[in-house]
Formats: structure tokens, sequence, C-alpha cells
């Protein structure tokens, strides 16, 4: 039985997680992380990870950036593993999940499905085959509660993308002041915020006379919520590293 404790536990993801993890018999919610409280909640919610003061368990993230050095403390003084799923970290942030990973297990990805890690393979493999002459464009769509954007899994695809390009792209995330053809080396990203939209990301390849999409459609969040789960049994034995979608496929 892998014990969870469950950061952002009252929010979207956080209350998907919780009903899917009370529907198996393999884990558990053991405690849960928030400044808010859901009524009947089946197991005690801390108001912070400082004043966290529950059982050990494996922790996963679904909150917000502002926890996250309060999170890789708890983690670090408990030895708890981690699996970080907040979007919208900055780059300092990100840095010290690295560091961590020196020292306990961390899952850290901007996408739990299995789907965009799929994804982003093909990416990668159509920026080998078409980047340098295709014009690359990645839009994302999210549901109009969302904090950030772009969103993480923009980046994330950008970057595998960016990782197979010569010269490094530029990423643009705005063009309505400028007065320019678009260059080469440049990765557009657009995001759309509307609705009850659960993620959605196209990558378009533009050439002469053609365009390659890739795409990925969330269609409900527990796509996410089960891709936290796994990764949670999966990290709980683990030795310290960093792990991602790319070691549970
Ligand atoms: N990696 C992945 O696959 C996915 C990642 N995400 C990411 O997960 C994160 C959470 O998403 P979602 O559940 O939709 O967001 P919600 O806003 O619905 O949930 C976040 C929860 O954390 C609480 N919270 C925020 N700030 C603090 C704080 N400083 N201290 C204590 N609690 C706090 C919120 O409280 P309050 O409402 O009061 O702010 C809320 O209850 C986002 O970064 C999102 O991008 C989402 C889906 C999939
Ligand atoms: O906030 C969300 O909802 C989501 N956030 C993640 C992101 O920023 O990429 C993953 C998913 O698309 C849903």
């Amino acid at each position: 039985m892998t014990e969870l404790i469950l950061s952002g536990a009252c929010g979207q993801m956080g209350r998907a997680v919780a009903a899917l993890a009370a529907a198996r018999e393999d884990c558990q919610v053991a405690a849960g992380i928030d400044r808010r409280h859901f009524p009947g909640a089946p197991f005690p919610i801390f108001p912070s990870p400082e004043q966290y003061d529950g059982p050990n368990g494996v922790l996963v993230d679904f909150s917000h950036p502002d926890l996250c050095q309060g999170l890789l403390a708890l983690a670090r003084e408990r030895r708890l593993p981690a699996v970080i799923c907040t979007t919208g970290l900055r780059e300092e942030q990100i840095g010290a999940i690295h560091e961590a990973a020196s020292e306990i297990p961390i899952f850290f990805s901007a996408n739990m499905s299995l789907g965009v890690n799929l994804l982003r393979e093909l990416c990668k493999r159509a920026a080998q085959v078409l980047g340098g002459e295709y014009d690359i464009e990645i839009i994302e769509r999210h549901h109009n509660q969302k904090l950030d954007a772009p969103s993480g899994t923009a980046l994330m695809l950008a970057d595998a993308l960016a990782g197979e390009l010569s010269p490094a792209p530029q990423y643009v995330y705005d063009r309505h002041s400028r007065r320019m053809k678009r260059p080469k080396n440049e990765i557009g990203i657009h995001s759309v915020r509307g609705g009850t939209i659960v993620g959605e990301h196209e990558v378009l390849f533009c050439g002469e006379d053609e365009v390659i999409t890739l795409s990925h459609s969330a269609s409900s969040k527990r796509v996410f919520a089960a891709g936290a789960l796994r990764a949670a049994i999966f990290l709980q034995d683990r030795a310290p590293g960093l792990y991602d979608m790319g070691d549970l496929v």
C-alpha cells in the first residue's frame, strides 16, 4: 500500500487524485496540504508544508509554485519521495528540484499523461526531419481557471523540439507589437483560456504548401490523476534521482 501526502488536496487536481486513490486498493491518501478545506475530507489537511505534522508517505504535488520551496524542505527533512506536477515554476525553483534530487527520488513532469509523453517523442522525430525548413508553432488550450501561461506542457514540448534544432530557436509568446516577418529559428507559443477545456496541445510544422499537425487532447483530469498515482507507486522504493514519464513507459 502506497501512502500519499497530497499537496493541493482541495484543488481541482487534488480532488481528482483523492477520488481515484479512494477507488483503488494499492494506494491511499494519508494526509493533505492545502490552505483550503473540503467538507468531509477523509484525511487530515495541514495548511502548509511548514505546518505539516502528519505521517510519512510519497508527496504528490498539484498546487502552486509558492509551495515549492517548503515542499522540497519537508521532503528532504523526512526523506520523502516527491511527485511534482505543479507548473509555472520559476527557473530557480526548477534548479532547487534538480538539487534536491541528489538526496531524494523526485518525479517531475509538466504533464502526467502517457499520451503527451508519446507526443513529445513524435515532436522530436518531426523536428529531426523537418526542423530548420518548417516553421514550428505550438498552440495550447486550457480552462479559464488556469493561472500560468504558457502551459508547462507547451514549454516542455518546446524544449524537446529545441533540443533537436540548430541554431537554438527563440520562443516567441506574443507578436502583437512586432512588425517583422517570422524568422526561421523561432517557435511561436500561443495560449487559449476558456470554459472547462481540460488541456489541449497542438504542434504545427508549417512548410510550403503543407502543414503537419501533432496533437493531444485530454478529456478529463482523471488522466493526469492516474499518471500521478502510477508515478507515486513507481517512486516509492527508488534511489535518489530525477525521474519523468520516460521512466514509466
Ligand atoms: N503535471 C500535470 O499533469 C498537471 C499539472 N497541473 C498543475 O497542477 C497545479 C494545480 O492545478 P489545479 O488543481 O487545477 O489548481 P487549483 O487552483 O484548483 O488547486 C490548487 C490548490 O492549492 C491551493 N494553494 C494554492 N496556493 C497555496 C498556498 N500558498 N498554500 C496552500 N495551498 C495553496 C489552492 O488554494 P486556493 O484555491 O485558495 O488558491 C487550491 O486548493 C497547477 O500548477 C497546474 O498547472 C494540473 C493538471 C495536470
Ligand atoms: O492546469 C492544468 O489544468 C494543466 N496543466 C498542465 C500544464 O500546464 O501543462 C498539464 C495539463 O495540460 C493540465
